[in-house]
């Protein structure tokens, strides 16, 4: 289609803005500046503003730009922003796809989704049927998951639960399959695998965002202290039973909640199994922000995309600075937990609280 012979209405200005918005790719100053200069053209007309000084560097260039459009009417810079916007529509998105999902998705998974898109990688949780617990095979897929964003191009990782939970923590299953050097080898193998799966959230080394779209228990939740941001709905909430279940906390939980909460803050939640709500969580810090959930997507969404437009070893490098001081203590204290779990796992107390699980009697 010949854009030039057309006319751009009001409407397609305000469309090109927001498209605007979207670009997938940062188009580079010089269209910057050209984008700046046009709008300004078409919304004010010619320059009107004294010239700044030549320190001003960044006012200079755009003050420039606005003024080499002389006379040009405010209808044909409407339509040359237009044109121009156009123009970039090869790194342009749907304005409707508010969500990423789409582009490249992953195969080989079977129980979560794995998406990358706009600098985001994603891993969602796949089984809502199940409230997305976690069964052995979705501890190895997570961790191949992380490993392969820790190497991706993209910026941020994202982990999400599909349906109506966020997780519901360990799939209580995992302790039924009993192999020939019975519930002793049970216990260690549970233990290997808890200590290698906590550790590659310690080491991952990209921003990595919990987008929690609804209850998480368990360790769902004290995984939460080893994120960079944790974003809720408000319908989240979160509960970390272990007394009940007869274990003790996870996750690096037993370091992370105190110095999160406070000490006593943290005894609630690991010791007493207080549940609690988004908005309470945010308030003691294990919560960046609460959402109301009919607009929770949409809001941390174009949040997130905002944040993967940032430079790229910039983020990484400041990630590495803030863990790396963390991180031999994590490893330190995920060891120790996973130890005192594997004599837990043997124990009365949570034999009975997991038959009770699996036969029905209990509920959280
Ligand atoms: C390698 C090992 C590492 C171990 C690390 C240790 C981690 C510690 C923890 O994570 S402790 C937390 C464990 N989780 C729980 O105790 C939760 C148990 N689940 C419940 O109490 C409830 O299911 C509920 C409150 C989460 C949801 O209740 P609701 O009534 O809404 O739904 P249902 O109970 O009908 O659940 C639907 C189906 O999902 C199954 N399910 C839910 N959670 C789990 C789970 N954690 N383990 C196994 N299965 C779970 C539930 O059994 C239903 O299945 P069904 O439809 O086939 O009956």
């Amino acid at each position: 289609m010949n854009r030039t012979a057309m006319r751009a209405s009001q409407k397609d200005f305000e469309n090109a803005m927001n498209q605007v918005k979207l670009l997938k790719k940062d188009p580079g100053n010089e269209v910057k500046l050209k984008l700046y200069a046009l709008y300004k053209q078409a919304t004010e007309g010619p320059c009107n503003m004294p010239k700044p000084g030549v320190f001003d560097l960044i006012s200079k260039a755009k003050w420039d730009a606005w003024n080499a459009l002389g006379s040009l009417p405010k209808e044909a810079a409407r339509q040359n922003y237009v044109d121009l916007v156009s123009s970039l529509s090869p790194s342009l998105e749907s304005s409707s796809q508010v969500e990423p999902g789409t582009d490249r998705k992953s195969t080989g998974f079977e129980t979560l989704v794995v998406t990358s898109e706009d600098g985001i990688t994603k891993i969602m949780f796949n089984r809502p049927t199940k409230k997305n617990a976690i069964n052995t095979e979705m501890y190895h897929e997570i961790m191949r998951a992380l490993k392969a964003a820790s190497k991706d191009d993209s910026i941020i990782t994202v982990l999400t639960g599909n349906g109506d939970y966020y997780s519901s923590g360990n799939d209580l299953t995992n302790f039924t399959d009993i192999p020939p050097g019975g519930v002793e080898e049970k216990a260690k193998n549970n233990a290997v695998l808890l200590r290698e799966f906590v550790g590659c959230f310690i080491d991952f080394p990209k921003p990595l965002i919990a987008v929690v779209n609804g209850p998480a228990v368990g360790i769902s939740v004290t995984l939460l202290g080893l994120f960079d941001a944790v974003y809720a709905s408000d319908r989240a909430t979160f509960h970390t039973p272990f007394s009940h279940l007869g274990q003790s906390p996870e996750g690096c939980s037993s370091y992370t909640f105190p110095k999160i909460m406070s000490p006593a803050k943290a005894t609630e939640m690991l010791i007493f199994g207080k549940k609690l709500t988004a908005g309470e969580a945010c308030a003691q810090g294990l919560v960046t922000e609460v959402f109301p959930d009919s607009t929770f997507q949409k809001e941390v969404w174009t949040r997130l995309k905002a944040f993967a437009k940032l430079p790229p070893n910039a983020v990484r490098i400041s990630k590495e600075v803030i863990r790396k001081r963390e991180r031999e203590k994590l490893h330190a204290v995920n060891a120790e937990e996973c130890n005192v779990l594997q004599g837990r796992w043997l124990s009365d107390e949570c034999t009975n609280a997991v038959v009770n699980f699996l036969s029905r009697k209990s509920k959280l």
